[in-house]
């Protein structure tokens, strides 16, 4: 197995795009450290783990709680004798809150929202790394992968989610700057939608939220799995030029195509930047989507300059 012996951690592992990860790299043989707040859903994720013959340690740590993030690098240190190959900072805390304030301006908006958004994912993010690399620096390698988003580019859903994001690429592009030199890779990686459980709860429970179109619950409807994400960083951790994606911003759909593989459920994997994709969210040109080809894809270069900061 690919990943044989290689020791994982998984922030935020109890549901989502997190134990999606977790299942991924167990399955490829890694050691996976899971981390959650209750140690009752981070045991469902620890079974699935068993079921599919993979090993993983769940430790309870709150990612907003800077002791236990200590002690949780502390504990790995310990059992696993400074080895750490992997930190994916995934934990986050703000979904339902992203849902639940839909629609609304910033200063409509509870300020705290920001805490929520941005405490556990990316003042977390942060301190995970700094530990992270501690280790990693000591053993001359390491991945480090932070879980942002498209919302890092351009506003979608609200102010505070999309500073966490854009500062969430920035914290890989810069940790990467320091890193380069000692080994150790940090990558932004950036997942499609995904049909999480608690998106998917969300929207079958209630319907849409107040705010969202619908437009953007059939993007939803057709998301990734959970598991996707994880595809690609066991995919990410294999691959020997590894180092010239380190800083970047790298998008499921792309290393899906660079790597060739399908989600895990066999369906391909959608690519946002596809013409294709986008005439199907323009009103009254959706139709053309159906004749043009897959493979006319808008430019990195040109989503740079869409971010439009100069
Ligand atoms: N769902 C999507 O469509 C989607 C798309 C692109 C990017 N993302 C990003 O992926 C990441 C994960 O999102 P998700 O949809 O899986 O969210 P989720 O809410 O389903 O899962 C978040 C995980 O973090 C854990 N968590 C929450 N607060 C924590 C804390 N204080 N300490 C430790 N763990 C904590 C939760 O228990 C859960 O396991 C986020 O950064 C999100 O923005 C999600």
């Amino acid at each position: 197995m690919a990943l044989s012996g290689w020791v994982c951690l998984v922030t935020g592992a109890s549901r989502g795009i997190g134990r999606g990860i977790a299942l991924q790299l167990s399955e490829a043989g890694a050691t996976v450290y899971i981390t959650g707040r209750n140690k009752e859903t981070l045991k469902d994720t620890a079974a699935q783990v068993k079921e599919r013959g993979g090993n993983c340690v769940p430790v309870v740590c709150d990612s907003s709680n800077d002791q236990e993030i200590k002690d949780l690098f502390d504990q790995i240190q310990r059992e696993q004798n400074g080895r750490l190959d992997i930190l994916v900072n995934n934990a986050y805390a703000g979904v339902q809150d992203l849902f639940t304030n839909m629609g609304k301006k910033f200063w409509e908006t509870d300020p705290a929202i920001w805490d929520s958004i941005n405490n556990t994912g990316l003042r977390g993010h942060y301190f995970c790394s700094v530990y992270a690399s501690r280790m990693m620096v000591a053993q001359g390698r390491g991945l480090i992968v932070v879980i942002s988003s498209m919302g890092g580019l351009k506003y979608i859903f609200n102010v505070a989610y999309g500073v966490g994001k854009s500062a969430c690429d920035r914290l890989a592009a810069d940790t990467a700057i320091e890193l380069r030199s000692r080994g150790v890779t940090s990558v932004s990686l950036w997942p499609g939608a995904v049909r999480t459980e608690l998106v998917s709860q969300l929207f079958t429970q209630n319907d849409a939220p107040a705010g969202v179109d619908s437009k953007i619950k059939d993007v939803f409807a057709n998301g990734e799995t959970t598991e996707l994400s994880g595809k690609c960083i066991v995919e990410l951790a294999k691959d020997k030029n590894l180092m010239s994606l380190s800083g970047k911003v790298l998008m499921t759909c792309d290393l899906a195509r660079r790597y060739g593989f399908q989600d895990v459920d066999g369906r391909s994997v959608t690519d946002y930047t596809s013409l294709k994709f986008l005439l199907t969210q323009v009103p009254y040109l959706s139709w053309v989507s159906s004749v043009i080809p897959s493979f006319f894809r808008v430019p990195r270069f040109v989503l740079t300059l869409t971010s439009g900061r100069f």
